[in-house]
């Protein structure tokens, strides 16, 4: 069974909720938190998740907050992370097949919860293409 390590600030509280009760069935899903609404930095658990998903205790990770771009900004910074921010399905397609991200970012405030539901079934969902997708993303951790 796949390992999903999921977090989120404030902002992205209630979908982090939805989401992996969606998953939890198919998925073995690790909280990182945050765990209430109450006002957090989303850098304390975002490198958590991240640094779970480069050592490969994860295999993927699922990152909320208000806009996406903090918990993007923040993963990325790992050097084996590729976070794409998605806001709809066929961009998280995308990340999977042309990028190989291994995370990904949700606007809370930006997209209802079904929508964001269903981003993650389709990033979950799709396998990364190859080919000559492989020499690009290599070229993204070089220096
Ligand atoms: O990281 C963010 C923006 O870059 C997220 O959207 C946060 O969730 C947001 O900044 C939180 O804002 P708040 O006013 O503290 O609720």
């Amino acid at each position: 069974m796949k390992k999903i390590a999921i977090a989120c600030d404030h902002a992205g509280f209630d979908y982090k909720e939805i989401i992996k009760k969606h998953l939890e069935t198919h998925y073995e899903v690790k909280d990182f938190g945050t765990f209430s609404k109450d006002s957090v930095d989303y850098p304390d658990f975002v490198h958590p998740s991240a640094n779970a998903v480069e050592s490969g205790e994860c295999d993927f990770g699922i990152l909320i907050c208000g806009s996406g771009q903090g918990v993007a900004i923040t993963a990325n910074k790992h050097q084996q992370i590729r976070c794409a921010l998605c806001w709809m399905p066929e961009l998280a397609e995308l990340a999977r097949k042309h990028n190989n991200a291994n995370m990904i970012a949700l606007p809370a405030r930006f997209i209802a919860s079904e929508l964001a539901v269903d981003i993650v079934d389709k990033f979950l969902g799709t396998d990364f293409e190859g080919g000559r997708h492989e020499k690009r993303v290599a070229k993204i951790s070089c220096c």
